[in-house]
């Protein structure tokens, strides 16, 4: 799915006054690339997400999926959308976590795979009958990963969707869903603010500045895969995102 954006901003009314959270950006991904999003803290990145998940409407600009607005995307199930918080139905078991949104979407066009294969393609095989609340951190991402496999997303909106985790754990996963983006082939818009896992995991990274988070850089990172963090060539592009940050100047 290829996204467009177009002077797409946000603002938000409040007591206090207007607040300008975002924009405008105006902004092309083809269809399959795996964008970084990195930024300052409250530079808008979450509610750049949200506005092309269309949980809400942008103040000024239009955005465009496969060339059409959000919502069809959005009424078609082809959003995925992983938080830190997986959003897990509490009463359900692992199976029927993953199971829900193929029922939900019947009728939106076949799933790619039955949900057991899903929770084996996370790890989670032996957890079908476990409650959420049972695993652990990472173990409950899986399973919201495998529920984003499971609606046959082409569009993946991951805001940061490891950060509450130890470090090996994210990479771990972070890797995993390198992997199923590599067999799927889904757009993937990643939100982090570590910089060398931007850098290990994305095709491009995009730097915002300082809220309302406008372009600061657009760099390709035409890296083969896998990447080690530690390698030479991966330096350049790190140093090059942290000075641009540092600026926080479109
Ligand atoms: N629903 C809302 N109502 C009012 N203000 C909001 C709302 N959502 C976000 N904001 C404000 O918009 C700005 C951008 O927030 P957002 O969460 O998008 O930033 P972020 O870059 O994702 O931050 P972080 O990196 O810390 O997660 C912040 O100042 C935030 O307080």
């Amino acid at each position: 799915m290829y996204i467009e954006l177009h002077h797409v901003s946000k603002h938000f009314s409040s007591r206090a006054g207007e607040l300008a959270a975002v924009g405008p950006i105006t902004l092309t991904v083809p269809s399959g690339q795996f964008l970084a999003l990195v930024g300052p803290s409250g530079c808008g990145k979450s509610t750049l997400l949200r506005l092309v998940a269309d949980q809400m409407p942008p103040t000024t600009g239009t955005i465009r999926l496969d060339g059409a607005p959000p919502e069809e995307a959005r009424r078609r199930k082809a959003i995925g959308w992983m938080a830190q918080q997986p959003a897990l139905l509490p009463w359900a078991t692992v199976l029927d976590n993953v199971r829900l949104p193929l029922r939900v979407n019947q009728g939106h066009g076949s799933p790619p795979m039955a949900p057991e294969e899903l929770l084996a393609m996370v790890g989670l095989a032996d957890y079908a009958r476990a409650y959420p609340n049972t695993l652990s951190g990472g173990q409950q991402q899986r399973v919201a990963l495998a529920r984003t496999l499971a609606t046959g997303a082409r569009l993946w909106l991951m805001d940061e969707p490891f950060a509450a985790l130890d470090e090996l754990t994210r990479e771990v996963l972070a890797d995993e869903v390198l992997q199923l983006w590599q067999q799927f082939g889904p757009t993937v818009l990643w939100v982090t603010h570590h910089i060398p896992e931007a850098v290990r995991l994305a095709d491009r990274v995009v730097v915002l500045s300082d809220r309302p988070g406008r372009l600061c850089a657009d760099l390709a990172i035409p890296l083969p895969r896998p990447r080690d963090e530690t390698a030479p060539e991966m330096m350049e592009p790190i140093r090059q995102i942290r000075s641009v940050l540092r600026e926080g100047r479109p």
